[in-house]
């Protein structure tokens, strides 16, 4: 049985159904990137990553210029941005949804100014500043949970019970952008897989995507190639966790996520596309 969501997303209304998902396509344009660093990190690669991701069947594409890996230093404002106008002047143009994936609300401004559809926050809009830029624009949201901060993260996540934790952070922030004149239909929710989270937290949170998935807004949910993936499967590298992501990112489809935020749309689209024919 499916069901039918909507993501008011910019330009866009975006819609999904339970079992087929929306793929995110990830163009880090960044030397420092976990999966990808650097190999995107020009305009004219990460351009030529996008169209790449496009042809592949991505629905949406999110443009990062600062690696929020774990360990990661922060960007200087102009530096994130001489890497992301750019190509997000290029890619406003092709009647896609185009996210940007930033903490700084000067960067959502500029973004926003340039036609931008959708504002992916890892700090969950915690800046006042960006509460401001969303509310003034028609931008979608993903609002994300992090402990910490990427520089220290992972050094001792600890949580008395990471689900209720999560959960209530992000119903908090949903709150916040609702006081702020941002209903939930513009936004969708994401428990931050490996930001302040070992592998039994983010084995928790995952089994929880369909209490997320149920909640006003939809569930996004970005694992691709990361650490956790390279914790179950022994796989060092993350080129070569695309097997375990494409297991995980079914299992979040069967939960009912909206989006799956992933390097490796053509693998996950197949698998979903076999997968569907399989279940429905
Ligand atoms: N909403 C959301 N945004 C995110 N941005 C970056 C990363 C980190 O992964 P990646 O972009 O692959 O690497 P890096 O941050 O090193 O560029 N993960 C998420 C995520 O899980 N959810």
């Amino acid at each position: 049985m499916l069901t039918q969501n909507q993501w008011k997303a910019g330009r866009f209304e975006l819609t999904w159904q339970t079992q087929k998902p929306l793929l995110m396509g990830i163009v880090n344009i960044t030397p420092d990137s976990f999966s990808d660093g650097g190999k995107h990190n020009s305009t004219s690669s990460a351009i030529a990553h996008a169209q790449r991701l496009l042809s592949e069947g991505a629905d949406i594409l999110d443009i990062g210029g600062e690696s929020t890996r774990p360990g990661a230093e922060s960007v200087a404002l102009e530096a994130e941005w001489a890497r992301l106008k750019p190509v997000l002047q290029e890619l406003v143009r092709w009647n896609v949804p185009v996210s940007v994936d930033t903490m700084k609300a000067e960067i959502m401004r500029r973004a926003i100014e340039l036609g931008v559809d959708i504002l992916n926050d890892v700090y969950a809009f915690r800046d006042k500043d960006a509460v401001q830029v969303l509310a003034e624009s028609q931008a979608g949201a993903v609002v994300m949970h992090m402990q910490g901060e990427p520089r220290s993260m992972q050094n001792r996540p600890e949580y008395d019970d990471v689900c209720t934790e999560v959960s209530d952070f992000l119903a908090a922030r949903l709150n916040v952008l609702a006081h702020a004149g941002v209903p939930s239909s513009r936004v969708l929710l994401d428990p931050g897989f490996g930001f302040g989270k070992n592998l039994q937290h983010n084995l928790a949170l995952m089994k929880r995507t369909s209490w997320f998935a149920g909640q006003a807004s939809g569930v996004l949910i970005g694992v691709s190639r990361k650490r956790m993936i390279g914790e179950l499967t022994g796989q060092e590298s993350p080129a070569d966790r695309v097997s375990g992501s494409v297991a995980a990112a079914l299992y979040a489809a069967g939960q009912g996520a909206a989006v799956l935020r992933v390097h490796d749309v053509r693998a996950t689209l197949d698998a979903l596309k076999v997968w569907q024919a399989l279940v429905d």
